[in-house]
């Protein structure tokens, strides 16, 4: 029997999406640059007789604890892969602490996590290639979030480019709790063959470097998506006159609006601006994660 394992899904900020092609699946192929700040939801799993799952924390009202959550998703695709690896039950606790269906990737980080407490349980060695796989099965998003590293991502997420370097830097994170669906922003997007992103510096150290190259290039369903939210377009504009503000910018298919600063002091002074402005919104401040 093992002791009580736990694992973290932090969240996924797209800091730049292209989208390059709709292809003939109605999917679209996108280039995008994505990091994980160290703000995350926890999965922890206690041995039991049979699989469950219950949801706390702030942000548990908003999911099921059934069959549709990505965590159970994530644990019986695991099981059906490899039968008999984990052979005891596990009473599985979800801590929500990212909003749900905000561009972060909550679910996506959720199922990801599940994967590597599976693989970290399992009797056998478990191949990263193997279980990138099963993770590009559960969601397009699921491959990158079991990285959990600096990354460029091509195809619908598939394609996956670690970077071995990348400059310290925090996030403020602010999401006005809409929940917007990915594919309402997809279908309102009227330019889908887009360019691809430009090189990345080499190497990439400084937050100045990655500003430069980051003014460049977009997000190309910010448009779309403030359409949908106009508040969205607001929060933007908002902390981009933040002092220390290198870019701000929209997150995935929103409505998560990410700042980008050099300095934590920064980015914690922005944090507590826009929580007293906005106290019904989500606010978060946190490091990204680095290599
Ligand atoms: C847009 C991104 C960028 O990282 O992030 P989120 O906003 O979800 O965080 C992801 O590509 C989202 O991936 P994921 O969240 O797995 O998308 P899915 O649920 O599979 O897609 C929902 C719907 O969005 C559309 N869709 C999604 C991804 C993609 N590359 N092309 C699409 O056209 C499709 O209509 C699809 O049916
Ligand atoms: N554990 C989970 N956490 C978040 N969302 C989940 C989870 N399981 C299933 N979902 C579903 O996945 C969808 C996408 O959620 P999420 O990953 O948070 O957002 P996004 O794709 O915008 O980054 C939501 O509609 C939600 O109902």
């Amino acid at each position: 029997m093992f002791e009580v394992q736990s694992q973290a899904a932090p969240a996924k900020i797209n800091l730049a999406l292209h989208v390059t092609r709709r292809r003939d699946d109605g999917y679209h192929d996108l280039e995008s640059l994505i990091v994980f700040a160290d703000i995350a939801d926890e999965i922890t799993a206690a041995p039991a007789k049979t699989d469950s799952l219950a949801v706390t924390g702030p942000f548990a009202k908003a999911l099921s604890n059934g069959e549709t959550n990505l965590v159970t998703r994530a644990v019986a695709a695991f099981r059906e892969r490899w039968p008999d690896a984990v052979e005891a039950g596990l009473a599985l606790t979800l801590h929500k602490n990212l909003p749900v269906a905000a561009g972060i990737g909550g679910g996506s980080a959720d199922a990801a996590a599940a994967l590597r407490l599976m693989a970290g349980l399992a009797d056998r060695p478990i191949a990263l290639a193997e279980l990138s796989e099963l993770a590009g099965r559960l969601g397009a998003d699921v491959p990158a979030c079991l990285i959990s590293s600096p990354l460029v991502a091509r195809g619908v997420g598939e394609i996956l480019s670690p970077l071995p370097q990348f400059p310290a830097c925090h996030v403020v994170l602010v999401n006005p709790l809409i929940p917007v669906i990915t594919a309402d922003v997809f279908r309102r997007l009227t330019s889908r063959d887009n360019d691809p992103l430009p090189a990345l510096p080499v190497p990439l150290t400084r937050p100045a470097q990655l500003g430069i190259w980051l003014a460049e290039t977009r997000n190309d369903l910010e448009t779309p998506a403030i359409a949908l939210v106009p508040e969205v377009g607001r929060l933007i504009a908002h902390l981009a006159a933040a002092p220390g503000c290198i870019l701000a910018r929209m997150s995935g298919s929103g409505a998560t609006v990410f700042g980008l600063f050099g300095s934590g002091a920064q980015a914690h002074q922005a944090a507590h601006e826009l929580r007293e402005q906005n106290p019904d919104h989500w606010v978060a401040a946190a490091p990204l994660i680095v290599p």
